[in-house]
Parts: C-alpha cells; sequence; structure tokens
C-alpha cells in the first residue's frame, strides 16, 4: 500500500486518513493514561490553553512536557504516569512534537494517535476499516525522527499482515537520538525506565482515535480485538 510519511513542517492539505506518531514520549504515555483510567484526553496548542482548559470544567487534569509546573497535575512520563490513578477523569495534554502533529491533522477525516504500545491495535483498527493509503505523521524531528519513522513504518507493515518482525524497527527506536537524549537525562520530567517503556510493542489492545467534539480535539481509546502476538525475533 502507498503509505504517505511526512514530518509536521511538510503537511499540505487535508489527509484522508492521519495517523500521528509519536513514540518519545507523548502517545505511550496517552495510552498509558488511559490504562490508568483517562476517559478521554483533550489536546490543547499550548501550555497556557492547557491550563484554560482545566480550570474551566470541573475534575479536568492538565499534562505538558518538561519539568514539572504549577497547575499541571502530571509529566510526560510513562514510568511517572504509570502508578496514578486517573480513574473517569478527563485530561488535557500539551507536548511539544505529538500533540503539535495531531492538532496539524485535526481535521481530516479520521486521525489515529499512535506509537509502538498501540502498533498493533491501530494496524488492526485500519485494516477492518479498509481504509487504504495512511499519511504517516512522524512529529519528532521535523519528520526526521528515527523512533516515530521505525513505528510509523512497522504499523503501515502490519496494516498488511501481522506478520512482521518487530526487532529491526525497536532497535532504530532504541538507537534514535530521543532514545539517547531521555536515556542519558537530558529531558526533563523522566523516569529511567520511559525509553524501556516506550518499547513495548501492543502493550496495550486499544487504538486511539481523535475526534472533534464541540471545538475540541478529543482523543478516546477504542477497544481492538483480535490482535495475535506480534512477531518479535532478535535484536
Ligand atoms: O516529552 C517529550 O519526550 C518531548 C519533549 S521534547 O521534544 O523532547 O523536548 O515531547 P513529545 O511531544 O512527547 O515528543
Ligand atoms: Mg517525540
Amino acid at each position: 500500500m502507498d503509505h504517505h510519511f511526512v514530518g509536521i513542517p511538510g503537511l499540505t492539505g487535508v489527509p484522508r486518513v492521519a495517523v500521528v506518531i509519536d513514540v518519545m514520549r507523548a502517545f505511550t504515555v496517552a495510552a498509558w493514561a488511559f490504562s490508568r483510567g483517562v476517559e478521554r484526553i483533550v489536546l490543547a496548542s499550548t501550555e497556557s490553553e492547557a491550563l484554560a482548559l482545566k480550570e474551566s470544567r470541573s475534575g479536568w487534569l492538565a499534562l505538558k512536557d518538561g519539568a514539572p509546573a504549577a497547575g499541571f497535575d502530571a509529566v510526560n512520563s510513562p514510568g511517572l504516569l504509570r502508578s496514578c490513578d486517573f480513574a473517569g477523569r478527563t485530561l488535557v495534554q500539551k507536548t511539544t512534537a505529538g500533540t503539535v502533529g495531531a492538532l496539524a491533522v485535526a481535521n481530516a477525516p479520521l486521525v489515529l494517535c499512535a506509537s509502538f504500545v498501540v502498533a498493533g491495535p491501530t494496524a488492526r483498527f485500519l485494516r477492518n476499516k479498509d481504509s487504504g493509503p495512511v499519511t504517516f505523521v512522524v512529529t519528532g524531528d521535523g519528520g526526521q525522527a528515527d523512533e516515530d519513522l521505525a513505528c510509523a513504518e512497522y504499523i503501515g507493515q502490519r496494516m498488511a499482515g501481522d506478520d512482521v518482525e518487530a526487532a529491526p524497527f525497536l532497535h532504530r527506536a532504541r538507537t534514535s537520538r530521543a532514545a539517547a537524549d531521555l536515556a542519558g537525562g537530558l529531558r526533563s520530567g523522566y523516569h529511567p525506565d520511559d525509553v524501556d517503556l516506550c518499547l513495548e510493542i501492543d502493550r496495550f489492545s486499544f487504538a486511539m482515535v481523535a475526534r472533534q467534539e464541540e471545538s475540541l480535539t478529543v482523543l478516546r481509546p477504542v477497544a481492538v480485538s483480535d490482535i495475535p502476538p506480534p512477531v518479535r525475533g532478535s535484536g
């Protein structure tokens, strides 16, 4: 299938089907947030918008990347998020790359946000829908981030069938600059397990679909059944 891989600066027009990839760490974090009970994630374009949205509704939480900051309840780290209890909550998320990429294609008829932890369900969701060619938005480094590109290519291949060896794609992500920066402590709001948690193939059995709801861009999990175990291979 003739998929299209593009960075945020290269987006032109509105894609028919968009899959926005951020492995490290926005859409790994989003998946963990859903697993910790979050009901929906509202994507914000700025930190001040995130705080304003949080303040406008009772019980909403806000998360941003970087260091912990006043008014925000969480940071963009799967390792720090995995012990939170967010049952039934709405979470407003703002990050440097992932949420920006999703908002850039928010008007597309079908938008999914993805990372390795939901790769199989994302591919299966698209296959079940017979979506046809996908525009993968590679959010990191202007479209050059190898952890995002590897994940996009992996999902693209799994759309054609689940018999795809994961190891070469995971190796690219593990040796990416983002992984080195994270492991080297160069990013704030970090837990030592973050890289490993970002590289767990099919940790969750849902895809994440973004839709427009009352002028907000809202991400929700959609359960996908019958995902066969991923082919891990060596490496
Ligand atoms: O928190 C992250 O890992 C990054 C922040 S930065 O781009 O590395 O400064 O944000 P994300 O949008 O999740 O890539
Ligand atoms: Mg990223």
